[in-house]
């Protein structure tokens, strides 16, 4: 088992506000920014999901959310001095803000830790997306690449903590490309079909898909 070279950059732990995962996702990592430890626009690279107009009016008053959050914190005094000295160019702007947030809703994980048993691997391995054992989500560079499978040859594992492992699946080729399942494999194709569009924005054109299964 190869054990995954990017950091974990952004974990989120609340998990009584799971409804606003994403968003608490982006204020950890503007507090990143503002501390120095990440780069703001150290995301540009991944891949955007889409924003649909209904839910812009939605990310809108979640960017004003994390304004007025900074303000009652008073960060805003701290970050105004960076950027009153330089060390800081202004980035907490709408556009930035939407830019992190569609990049964090298509490339983000679910967190769910598992024992240290190879039947506990074989278990999480095979097990529905909709078990509820996530212990939080967390945002990884490389793993962001890998595309997505119906039939995957390897699955994304964490063991005891929140760093990913990547476990294979079967034998694989040298040359052959690593995929992922991003969602519970058992459904038909129909039901997979329909979350990857509706859930990722795309249509899945894995070779299981295609052979109709
Ligand atoms: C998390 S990104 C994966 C990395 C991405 N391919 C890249 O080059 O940055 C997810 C995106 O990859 C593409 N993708 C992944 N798996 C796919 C599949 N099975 N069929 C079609 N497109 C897929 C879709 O555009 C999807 O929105």
């Amino acid at each position: 088992m190869m054990a995954l070279t990017a950091a974990v950059i952004l974990q989120q732990e609340n998990q009584k506000e799971r409804e606003l995962k994403y968003p608490l996702l982006v204020k950890r990592l503007a507090c990143m920014v503002m501390s120095g430890t990440a780069l703001a626009d150290c995301l540009d690279i991944l891949q955007p999901a889409n924003i649909h107009p209904e839910m812009v009016q939605e990310i809108e008053q979640e960017f004003d959310l994390l304004k007025f959050a900074f303000v009652k914190a008073k960060i805003e005094d701290a970050l105004l001095e960076c950027i009153l000295s330089g060390s800081l160019s202004e980035f907490l702007t709408k556009n930035w803000y939407f830019g992190v947030l569609a990049r964090i809703r298509i490339n983000a994980f679910r967190i769910e830790t598992v024992g240290r048993s190879y039947e506990d691997l074989l278990a999480s391995a095979s097990s529905s997306v909709a078990v509820d054992s996530a212990v939080g989500n967390a945002l990884y560079m490389l793993p962001s690449f890998y595309n997505h499978d119906c039939d995957p040859n390897v699955h994304i594992i964490w063991i005891d903590n929140a760093d990913a492992k990547l476990k294979a699946l079967r034998d694989i080729e040298t040359g052959e490309e690593l995929r992922i399942c991003y969602i519970d494999a058992s459904m038909d194709r129909e039901a997979r079909q329909s979350l990857l569009s509706q859930g990722f924005g795309f249509h899945c054109n894995c070779a299981r898909c295609l052979s109709g299964d």
